[in-house]
């Protein structure tokens, strides 16, 4: 398989180079070249197969020509040995055809360990083959950054920094990265919002010199790999439920795009999806497109759900390529007017075949904690804000006869304040966690400045060398 980017200035590249490369050369994001699909007989044969050999399965064609799915088998063996759950991706019905999955029985409590957790037998494999050495810079809004730092910790041939907005996680989220103590990892605090430290990464990346000095590689779902780990659990859900001899629906809470981006691959490989809800807090922008054609960005306002505190959904791109039928530099243009301008223009008919598979309902804080205590209150469920407000979305789209599996992608444990707002519960950490509040911190603060964070990068990357 190979790929191409977004922005169509950068070399094909294979599955390893994308892995190790993250975001491509031009600034743009790869996409594979054709899309690999599976026939209905492919499908049916998957049923029944444990999670780590339907992922491997599913993986496989993105890797052809890297990995074969023997390979890809022993890495999401071990990847998803350590899961809490037997099913590890366990599914609930909570109301009359309105399913939840659960994707946050990893180590670090969000659906991230998904793909994280193989990322880091991905990244050890092929640097290991290829005996180099890399730096992976990420931006989060909370949990990218404690999965990468969990699944790469004392990983040799890698180092990884981590930038978080500062004050702008949950403390749980916070702690989680930053009493990490392994001599590959280091945390900024970045004085700004999540948006300011996606910007770092791609400006570290645009910085050519400073991307060949310290071997960047970028583990945010900028990243393919991160994709193409993500479309396994929804092939998972949706053979559950009678696909590919039914149609299903998703329903995704979405910020980085990068989620139900995953669920829209594997549409467009083949399996019966009917349709993608998404749903925001009051950080509204994809929500606002869907609705009214209105992408503009505004300030990112703090909310319940912070993961989703987001206006710049990277992963967006990969769509619009799409609705651009795949002009590279339609695609680049615009994305470049994007960020000088604060707005996107997209065609009429371009944003009509977006709307007619997905659609999006924002929710504010009061929203929020009002869906996750009716959730708890008649279905019995307790859902973190992220879930809550992907299971609204999923309620808001469900349509008779088609079932509609919301995502849920955060353990409640991580949002303690909210939960006790919403139900008057205080939901408990899990053992390995349970000493969290104890335990020291390590993290420098930094202002959104490109000098200073690449100063900050290269000294973190040399005390460990
Ligand atoms: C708990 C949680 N829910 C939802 C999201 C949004 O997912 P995505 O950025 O892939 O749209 C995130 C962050 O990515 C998250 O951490
Ligand atoms: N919500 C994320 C933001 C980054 O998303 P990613 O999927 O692109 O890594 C977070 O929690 O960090």
């Amino acid at each position: 398989m190979h790929y191409i980017s977004t922005r169509g200035q950068a070399p094909v590249r294979s599955f390893s180079e994308v892995l190790l490369a993250g975001l491509a050369e031009d600034g743009g994001l790869y996409v594979p070249q054709t899309w690999p699909t599976f026939s209905d007989a492919d499908w049916r044969a998957m049923r029944g197969l444990s999670y780590p050999a339907l992922a491997a399965r599913v993986i496989a064609p993105f890797a052809a020509g890297c990995l074969t799915e023997a390979d890809l088998m022993k890495m999401t063996t071990a990847a998803y040995a350590g899961f809490d759950h037997p099913a590890i991706v366990p599914v609930t019905e909570v109301e009359d055809g309105l399913f939840v999955k659960e994707l946050f029985h990893g180590p670090t409590l969000a659906f991230k360990d998904m793909a994280m957790q193989l990322l880091g037998h991905l990244f050890e494999h092929v640097l290991a083959s290829r005996g180099e050495t890399l730096t992976i810079v990420g931006a989060t809004s909370g949990d990218t950054g404690s999965a990468a730092i969990e699944a790469f910790a004392n990983r040799a041939r890698i180092n990884v920094v981590i930038l978080h907005p500062e004050g702008r996680t949950s403390e749980v989220q916070r702690r989680q990265m930053t009493t990490v103590k392994a001599p590959n990892i280091g945390n900024l605090a970045i004085q700004g919002t999540f948006d300011d430290c996606q910007d770092l990464v791609k400006a570290m990346f645009a910085d050519v010199v400073f991307r060949r000095d310290m071997h960047l590689s970028a583990v945010n779902s900028i990243n393919w790999a991160r994709i193409a780990a993500q479309v396994a659990y929804y092939v998972h859900a949706a053979l559950a439920m009678g696909a590919p001899d039914r149609e299903v629906s998703f329903a995704v809470p979405t910020g980085n795009f990068g989620n139900v981006l995953a669920a829209w691959v594997a549409r467009q490989m083949g399996l019966p999806i009917r349709h993608f809800a998404i749903g925001s807090n009051r950080n509204d922008i994809l929500s606002r497109f869907l609705h009214d054609n209105d992408m503009s960005m505004r300030a990112v306002v703090p909310s319940l759900s912070p993961s989703m505190d987001i206006q710049v959904s990277s992963n967006f791109e990969r769509l619009l390529f799409e609705l651009l039928d795949r002009d590279a530099d339609a695609c680049a243009t615009m994305m470049m007017d994007f960020r000088k301008t604060g707005r996107m223009n997209i065609d009429p008919d371009a944003w009509r075949r977006a709307t007619a598979l997905f659609s999006g309902i924002a929710l504010d804080d009061d929203g929020t904690r009002a869906e996750i205590r009716s959730l708890y209150d008649n279905s019995h469920y307790l859902a973190d804000p992220h879930s809550a407000i992907g299971i609204a979305a999923g309620r808001a789209a469900r349509e008779p006869g088609v079932p509609m599996i919301a995502m849920a992608t955060a353990h409640p444990a991580k949002f303690p304040d909210a939960m006790e707002a919403a139900t008057g519960l205080r939901p408990a950490l899990p053992e390995h966690l349970a000493d969290l509040f104890e335990r020291e911190e390590r993290f420098r603060v930094v202002e959104n400045d490109l000098g200073l964070v690449e100063d900050a990068v290269r000294s973190l990357v040399l005390s460990n060398s």
